[in-house]
């Protein structure tokens, strides 16, 4: 498996007194998002103490036992593991997870007695929104010149974290860790582990991910694609599961509000106008249809 060094992005870049370098940093951003949909950030305000706190307390979470992590209503009742719709192996994902909306991060009633899990997890979750804001400012700015705004197409009611642990897989080598998939937003960031797996198509080949302990992995999602009209790329992506070794990410994922209307920045425009709620509804109703997403295609005009 070919091995890619995906663009390097220093965001230390955007804080420069100067403006050349501010915007070759931004540039930077809009081109790895057309040509590739997928980027890692260094210097990206989130402090490794942070990061490691949060990696402990994830560590600590999926330790539970299995029957506290799926009936204690742990999260927000949001414990899924395997693939509930798959009839077959290559629609099965090695993997379990906690999906949890960010408005119910601080939330007492969802930690139980994971006390110090709610204080790290609402720190962390504030600084990964911060950089998706941030992140998606630049990339709509550089095509909308002032039509639409960041606040205007997302909103923090509907964005939110996926804390991922892959086990190690004892069976064939063919299992994912997580099925080839588009994320249904417009941005994830994530922040993952040095065991590796991840991987992405370029060019019409999967390429594998190599892991930087610096760096947090960005993405574009469907919903950009169609907002950018095709101009920034949501890229197909994959886990691969491990046979030695269990595997952590976390992903942050910045959606806009249920009826939002997303539309096209550009005329003609290559996709229908859809809400973000009809797109949810359609993506969930071909999984449980044809056990994988379709996704965009599904839209096209
Ligand atoms: C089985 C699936 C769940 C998922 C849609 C998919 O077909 C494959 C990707 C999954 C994913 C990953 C990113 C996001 O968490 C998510 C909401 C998305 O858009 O694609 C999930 C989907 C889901 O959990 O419904
Ligand atoms: O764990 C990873 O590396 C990727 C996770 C992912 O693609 C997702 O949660 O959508
Ligand atoms: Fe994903």
């Amino acid at each position: 498996m070919e091995e890619c060094q995906l663009p390097l992005i220093d965001l230390s870049g955007l804080n420069s007194h100067d403006q050349k370098e501010t915007n070759a940093c931004a540039a930077a951003i809009c081109r790895a998002s057309s040509e590739w949909g997928f980027f890692q950030v260094v210097n990206h305000g989130i402090s490794p103490e942070l990061l490691s706190k949060m990696r402990r307390e994830q560590e600590l979470l999926f330790q539970t036992p299995f029957e506290i992590k799926a009936t204690c209503g742990l999260l927000n009742n949001s414990y899924r593991w395997g693939s509930p719709t798959a009839t077959c192996p290559k629609h099965f994902s090695w993997s379990e997870a906690f999906h949890i909306p960010l408005t119910k991060i601080n939330e007492q009633a969802c930690y139980g007695d994971f006390t110090s899990l709610r204080v790290v997890m609402t720190e962390f979750a504030a600084a990964m929104s911060k950089l998706a804001w941030l992140l998606a400012r630049i990339l709509v700015d550089n095509l909308s010149h002032q039509r639409d705004t960041v606040d205007n197409i997302c909103h923090e009611s509907t964005c939110f974290l996926r804390l991922n642990r892959y086990p190690v897989c004892p069976i064939s080598a063919e299992i994912f860790g997580f099925v080839p998939h588009t994320d249904s937003d417009f941005l994830t960031i994530l922040y993952q582990d040095q065991v590796g797996g991840l991987q992405l198509m370029k060019d019409s080949k999967w390429v594998a991910v190599k892991p930087n302990q610096d760096a947090l992995i960005v993405n574009i999602g469907d919903l950009f694609q169609a907002w950018s009209n095709d101009i920034y790329k949501s890229v197909e992506h994959k886990v691969i599961a491990n046979g030695k070794k269990e595997r952590y990410s976390i992903a942050y994922f910045l959606c806009p509000s249920y009826d939002s209307l997303i539309g096209s920045c550009k005329e003609p425009s290559i996709y229908q106008k859809f809400t973000f709620r009809e797109y949810r509804n359609q993506v969930q109703e071909d999984v449980k249809k044809n056990g994988h997403k379709i996704g965009l295609p599904r839209f096209l005009l």
